[in-house]
């Protein structure tokens, strides 16, 4: 505790304000297409262009990839479009965004489309603004012209892959277009190609596996508390300059609880007992085995494999097994797909032309129940997305001979019986990108959902619903939520808890078993997520309020819990109107994906005085829970109303050891009528 005082102290006093202020993204390195003849590669249309002329159908082509945070990138939209044709459609996506988000600004700054490539990445004026437009292309199934969904991804999250294909890429995008099978063949044979290191490996999957548990807690508490603690504080105290600066609003005198030096204590960070995942995605594609690796022009033998593609589609799929965060039991199954493939008719998709069949593979184990479940995800039989090809002749033998490799297998766990695979499902999908995570699984062997043992619970979950990938860790995070909602309670049966994002019921469930609350709601997005919660209710004990919709249902009037699959701001507030019929003190908690909250959630929770405390799980803690805390935190406003919050715990949890990633449980609670009061 001491030490974390120190550095707390010590990097208070290295930071200034504008130092943890927002940090612009840098310039653009953009060249002007040097021929005329040269086939424009990268075309980067600005907003103001498109506004400007509209016919103008200026092309530049940039060396570099850039992906940002304020880039969106949109799969699935047709090759060959016209630069005018692509801003229109562009244009018309922000204009239908704003549209359906009016209290959000939402506008580009500009977008470069490939002209081959079924792609176009689009640089939003604000990174806030990505989240809402990748939600509205995504939920609104919009569709190319053959009726392609098109799929909107964060262009961050692409950027690795994409920036370490760096140079390589450049040439060949430069080069004069060639077709889709010959640029495979040439990129199988290229002499460039080279074996992706061991190290490149856990540097991409685990980035910080030369660090000592010890140097890893420190990096991430000096992230926590630079990167998270000290912008909310220095953002909220911006908000207050902000009004004090409006003439036409009353002067607000900073809340006492800004005040001080250390107005947000970070507590020492808790780490998970083992870096060791439940979930695990790999991409099919190919192995490279270079017989000679000294010699200059060497041609590695393709390999199909089923790994890490760490380097993009040209370097291949590595083995996962140097990670320290795969466990054993699955490292063996990757070893028995990759046998299963050397003889496999059908060949493994290409990420990058969009042929082939296998595509990911993804599992989830239980060391507890000793379970696990398989999903493969496959290109539709009949070939994807601009495949010409047919599968459907191997397809179904295929899907027999894998089942029954992967059911055979008897997986060996140290110090422990060995597990089976105990539920395989199939995923078609056509798209470019990744599925929603509501896209339709096809069962085709054994139990349809995983059960997981946490704390005094267990739960099922299904293919497509969330569940936190480090069940040791996930313990520590949830054990911390029921004592801070705990604190609040002065008698649990009295207490409502309102479970934001609740997932499978994870949470609220836990606060129900371990008796912080006396009842739960809870609302997720996800269908599959919120029967899973429902069945998981049941059988931990508790009784499931009525549906409405299912009239002559013999459910009790008493409950103990509620699960809607809605989205929480469309839900909340009603939620909470009905709630205040009853005599109940209430409290939230709120766990949402990396996005945040919406500010509909937001505004609902401070609107509601009858909300004392906020828990809030963030696994972005640095990004989306700065915005959000600022929001519930800053003094009140026409779209913000109620008393502001203060922040009166933040504990860091090591979810993921080994990588940058890390949890936050922020504690948010109700300042006073008193604490309020304009204190010079
Ligand atoms: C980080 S997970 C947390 C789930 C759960 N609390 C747990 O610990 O397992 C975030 C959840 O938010 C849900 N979600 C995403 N957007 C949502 C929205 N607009 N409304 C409600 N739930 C949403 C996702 O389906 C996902 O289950």
């Amino acid at each position: 505790m001491k030490e974390v005082k120190q550095q707390m102290t010590q990097i208070m006093e290295e930071l200034t304000a504008a130092e943890i202020g927002h940090q612009e993204e840098g310039a653009n390195a953009v060249a002007s297409s040097s021929s005329p003849t040269e086939e424009p590669i990268l075309a980067e249309t600005t907003a103001s262009e498109v506004k400007e002329t509209e016919s103008s159908e200026k092309n530049t082509v940039e060396r570099h990839w850039d992906f940002s945070n304020r880039k969106v990138i949109v799969h699935n939209v047709m090759k060959f479009m016209k630069n005018k044709e692509t801003a229109k459609m562009v244009t018309s996506w922000m204009k239908a965004a704003q549209e359906k988000y009016p209290d959000k600004t939402i506008d580009f700054e500009k977008f470069r489309k490939p002209p081959q490539d079924s792609f176009v990445v689009i640089t939003m004026k604000e990174e806030s603004m990505c989240p809402l437009l990748i939600q509205y292309i995504n939920e609104n199934k919009l569709k190319n012209k053959r009726g392609y969904e098109l799929v909107a991804k964060p262009g961050a999250e692409e950027s690795n892959d994409n920036k370490k294909r760096g140079a390589a890429d450049d040439t060949e995008h430069t080069s004069a277009p060639t077709s889709k099978r010959q640029r495979i063949i040439d990129e199988s044979t290229s002499a460039a190609r080279r074996p992706v290191t061991e190290e490149e490996v856990q540097n991409k999957v685990t980035p910080l596996w030369q660090l000592s548990a010890d140097e890893q807690k420190s990096k991430k508490m000096t992230n926590m508390i630079k990167g998270c603690a000290m912008k909310i504080v220095a953002n909220v105290k911006k908000r207050f300059r902000e009004l004090d600066r409006d003439k036409k609003r009353q002067t607000v005198q900073l809340y006492a609880w800004l005040k001080g030096d250390r107005s947000v204590f970070v507590e020492n960070i808790v780490s998970a007992p083992t870096p060791l995942r439940n979930k695990c995605e790999f991409n099919f594609g190919y192995r490279y085995q270079f017989d000679d690796e000294n010699k200059e022009d060497a041609e590695p033998t393709k390999i199909p494999a089923v790994g890490f593609m760490v380097t993009g589609w040209a370097g291949g799929v590595s083995r996962p097994h140097v990670c320290q965060n795969i466990p054993t039991e699955v490292c063996q199954l990757v070893d028995l797909v990759d046998t299963f493939l050397a003889t496999s008719p059908l060949p493994p998709y290409d990420v990058k032309d969009h042929v082939g069949f296998w595509r990911v593979m993804t599992l989830r184990t239980s060391r507890r129940t000793r379970e696990c479940m398989v999903i493969i995800q496959h290109t539709p039989p009949s070939g994807g997305v601009g495949d010409e090809s047919s599968y459907a002749g191997y397809f179904e033998a295929e899907q027999v001979r894998l089942v029954s490799v992967l059911t055979a297998a008897e997986l060996q766990v140290p110090n422990d019986e060995p597990i089976k695979v105990t539920c395989v499902f199939f995923q078609e999908f056509g798209g470019v990108s990744h599925p929603p995570p509501e896209h339709p699984v096809q069962h085709v062997f054994g139990k349809k959902t995983l059960t997981e043992r946490l704390g005094q619970c267990h739960f099922q979950i299904s293919p497509g619903a969330f569940f936190q990938v480090n069940t040791e860790g996930a313990e520590i995070l949830y054990q911390m939520v029921v004592d801070r909602v705990k604190e609040v309670t002065p008698s649990a049966k009295d207490m409502l808890l309102f479970d934001v994002c609740c997932g499978t019921g994870t949470i609220g469930l836990t606060c129900l078993k371990e008796g912080a609350v006396g009842r739960v709601v809870g609302v997720d997005i996800s269908e599959p997520a919120i029967k899973d919660a429902k069945v998981n209710a049941v059988a931990n004990g508790f009784t499931v309020r009525k549906d409405e919709s299912n009239e002559g249902d013999s459910t009790p009037k008493s409950w103990d819990v509620a699960f809607v699959a809605a989205r929480a701001e469309q839900v909340l507030s009603k939620e909470i109107g009905k709630a205040k019929e009853e005599n109940l003190q209430f409290v939230a908690v709120v766990d949402p994906a990396r996005e945040g909250l919406h500010n509909e959630v937001l505004r609902t929770l401070r609107a509601n005085r009858r909300i004392k405390r906020i828990v809030y799980v963030s696994c972005n803690p640095t990004g989306s829970l700065v915005q959000d805390a600022t929001l519930l935190c800053q003094p009140a406003s026409k779209k913000y109303p109620g008393n502001a919050f203060r922040i009166t715990s933040a504990s860091p949890v090591d979810m993921f050891p080994l990588t940058d990633h890390c949890e936050m449980v922020m504690t948010f609670d109700r300042l006073s009528e008193k604490e309020l009061e304009i204190s010079s």
